[in-house]
């Protein structure tokens, strides 16, 4: 095992499942977990501490309950703030999760120099816009999660269509996390045979369609707030991938500096993870039509980025 630190700030269902998955897989020695809520977060860290001993995993797991003790982080998680609710979309939480995101990279810097930040708080690209302008980090620092998670969602669909292939499926998802995110069937694949060779047009519309929609659908049913168990699970990849200096390739949120034509502005692309974070920004050769999807995407977020510097 690494002799890591994780920090999560925010243990509330995606925070606290990371904390879990993190902790029994003895992915960190050190876990340490905050949150506003600090009988909630100790209670998390007493029940999480002692699931890691029935498995057996070493990682020490303790709540902070100042910021003196979240200290010396190599990764820390940002799922601090609210979640939605039916009817809402993300970039309802705009506001809102701004004011704790600027607050907490506030709080978690000083102590934390040499940390790799990851972004989870919605609406994600926003929010990674927020942190990077907080902290003034370099851009390989700071990342936003998002990209596995909808790039899981749409294998999910290409399986419920196919019927086979499960664990097999290749899925790719670029630019923003909101509704004008971009399925990509032409950069997916089912154990190397393209989506377009086993599916119809009919079918793979509609896997776009429900890729897009994955996070409302799960809202809609859950009713009190949004999915948990593949953000949590799509973090701990990325962590693994920083800590053990995988190099590599997952979809994640990023700031561009003429990547894809687009400068200052938040999306998510392929990018390379290492111990130094972002390692390598790819550029996709995208079709006209899938550069209008992105161009359309990279609008909506940089929308909520004027609505921020208007109003924050
Ligand atoms: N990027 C993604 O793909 C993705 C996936 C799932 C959830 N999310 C987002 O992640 C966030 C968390 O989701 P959740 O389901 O865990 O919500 P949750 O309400 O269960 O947990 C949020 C936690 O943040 C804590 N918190 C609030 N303000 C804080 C502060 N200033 N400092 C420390 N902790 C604070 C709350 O007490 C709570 O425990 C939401 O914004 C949600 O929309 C994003
Ligand atoms: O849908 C949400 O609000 C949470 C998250 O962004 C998700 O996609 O599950």
């Amino acid at each position: 095992m690494n002799k890591k630190t994780v920090g999560i700030i925010g243990v509330g269902n995606v925070g606290s499942t990371l904390a879990f998955t993190l902790a029994t897989k003895n992915m960190c020695s050190t876990l340490l977990l905050k949150d506003v809520r600090e009988n909630f977060v100790q209670a998390m860290a007493l029940d999480i501490s002692q699931a890691t001993n029935a498995s057996k995993s070493k990682t020490i797991t303790k709540a902070c309950l100042n910021n003196e003790e979240f200290k010396d982080c190599d990764v820390i998680v940002i799922t601090a703030g609210v979640a939605r609710r039916p009817g809402m979309s993300r970039d309802d939480l705009l506001l809102t999760n701004a004011k704790i995101m600027t607050s907490v990279i506030t709080q978690i810097i000083p102590n934390n120099p040499n940390a790799i930040i990851i972004v989870v708080s919605n609406p994600l690209d926003a929010m990674v816009y927020t942190a990077l302008k907080a902290s003034n980090w370099s851009r390989n620092k700071i990342i936003g999660m998002a990209g596995i998670l909808d790039s899981a969602r749409m294998a999910h669909f290409i399986f419920e269509k196919l019927g086979y292939g499960q664990g097999q499926i290749e899925a790719s998802v670029m630019g923003g996390h909101g509704d004008d995110m971009v399925p990509l069937p032409d950069f997916s694949t089912v154990a190397g045979v393209r989506l377009s060779e086993v599916l119809s047009k009919e079918d793979i519309d509609d896997i776009v369609y429900k890729t897009k929609n994955g996070g409302a659908q799960i809202v809609k049913l859950l009713e009190t707030g949004s999915a948990y168990y593949a953000p949590a699970y799509s973090t701990s990849l990325m962590i693994e991938a920083i800590l053990e200096d995988k190099k590599e390739i997952y979809p994640c949120a990023v700031m561009l500096d003429g990547e894809y034509g687009y400068e200052d502005i938040v999306s998510g692309v392929p990018v390379m993870l290492g111990a130094n974070g972002v390692e390598k920004i790819i550029e996709l050769n995208l079709k006209n039509q899938q550069k209008e999807e992105f161009s359309k995407s990279i609008a909506s977020v940089k929308e909520l980025i004027n609505i921020l510097k208007e109003k924050l």
